[in-house]
């Protein structure tokens, strides 16, 4: 595992507490960064794989933060298996997954509050490409919960003089701006793929928020949440960088590849794709109009061309830009 040395500087945020053992679950692309992460901030890191040789028992048993950097797929496998085998009470989980559950739609969060519900559940989302991690470059993020003291440990854990940890008492909302965004990543793949231009990217970008936002707040989150590192940050960093996976996949469609030929070929998991499907479908359910998704929606499921999806959006029914705008 990577350990960085500190430079001297004026960092002051964690150099006086003692070291805590934290227990990072999945060797991914976003697992190795954190762990990357905490040790630079001197803690005992412990990187835990599937497919490495250490059994999972010898490293939750005594783990003060553990935290989960799984890809959704994979969440519900692996808190049977935590909780198969037990952790202490006093153990602070943290989710790091940007995904819904296929089957209930609920975060993982969620998942893991219901299979653990004495324990602080920690929400870790923000404009964070690994890539740019890894390579040592500043980033922000964010640590939600509604345990204040739980989100403060998680955030002196990983803060250091590259990573800036803000904490905030909106897990579903933080939690939601990572997830819902990789949707919009895809739709703002598209546009660049079929160079669509500035305008269209600022359009595209500045209707998603209040889609998400209906959404999230349908959910229980709050819509200032939105507006913060996890909702527009993270839309600003993922909806224009090649190092997106869900940026990738859009450009990809729109470049005339399946969704198969570019899944092949994708380096890691775009959440986006699965998170399309649970959402528009919990959309419809409430009722909630998700134009924008809608349309990567029938993108994905093959039953529009790109070209068709920009078309359909340009050509919805005219409308205030805000819900309420002339009411009294
Ligand atoms: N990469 C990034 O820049 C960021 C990613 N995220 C989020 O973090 C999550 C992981 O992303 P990322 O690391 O990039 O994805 P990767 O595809 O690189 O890694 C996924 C990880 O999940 C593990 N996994 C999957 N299924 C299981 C299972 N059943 N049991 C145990 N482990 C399992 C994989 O193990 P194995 O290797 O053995 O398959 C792997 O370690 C995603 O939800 C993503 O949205 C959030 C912020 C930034
Ligand atoms: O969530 C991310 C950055 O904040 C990573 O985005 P991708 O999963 O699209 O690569």
């Amino acid at each position: 595992m990577v350990n960085t040395e500190s430079q001297p500087s004026n960092f002051t945020g964690n150099e006086a507490t003692p070291a805590k053992i934290t227990t990072v679950l999945g060797a991914g692309a976003w697992g190795s960064t954190l762990a990357a992460v905490a040790e630079r901030s001197d803690h005992h890191v412990r990187l835990w794989s599937r497919r490495g040789e250490t059994p999972l028992e010898s490293v939750i048993q005594d783990a003060e933060i553990l935290l989960s950097a799984i890809s959704m797929k994979g969440v519900k496998p692996m808190i049977d298996r935590v909780k198969a085998i037990g952790i202490p009470e006093s153990t602070i989980i943290v989710t790091a997954t940007k995904g819904l559950d296929t089957e209930t739609a609920y975060t993982p969060s969620r998942l893991w509050q219901e299979a653990f519900p004495d324990h602080p559940i920690v929400v870790l989302s923000g404009p964070n490409l690994a890539k740019e991690i890894q390579n040592n470059l500043p980033a922000a993020t964010v640590m939600a919960s509604e345990d204040e003291a739980a989100a403060e440990a998680a955030q002196e854990m990983f803060a250091c003089e590259t990573f800036r940890v803000y904490i905030n008492a909106d897990p579903i909302g933080t939690e939601l701006g990572g997830t819902l965004k990789n949707v919009i990543a895809i739709a703002s793949g598209v546009c660049d793929g079929l160079h669509l231009g500035t305008n269209a990217k600022a359009a595209l970008l500045t209707r998603a928020l209040p889609e998400m936002i209906r959404i999230g707040t349908t959910l229980g989150a709050s819509s200032e949440t939105f507006f913060g590192l996890s909702g527009l940050g993270d839309l600003l960093a993922t909806c224009d960088s090649p190092l997106s996976r869900n940026y990738q996949v859009g450009y990809g469609l729109a470049q005339g590849k399946t969704l198969e030929e570019i899944l092949e070929h994708l380096e890691g998991t775009a959440e986006g794709v699965n998170t399309t499907q649970v959402l528009v479908r919990l959309a419809r359910k409430e009722q909630i109009p998700v134009p924008i998704s809608a349309q990567v929606y029938r993108l994905l499921k093959g039953k529009s061309t790109p070209q068709q999806a920009v078309e359909a959006l340009m050509a919805r029914e005219l409308k205030a830009e805000f819900d309420d705008l002339f009411d009294d």
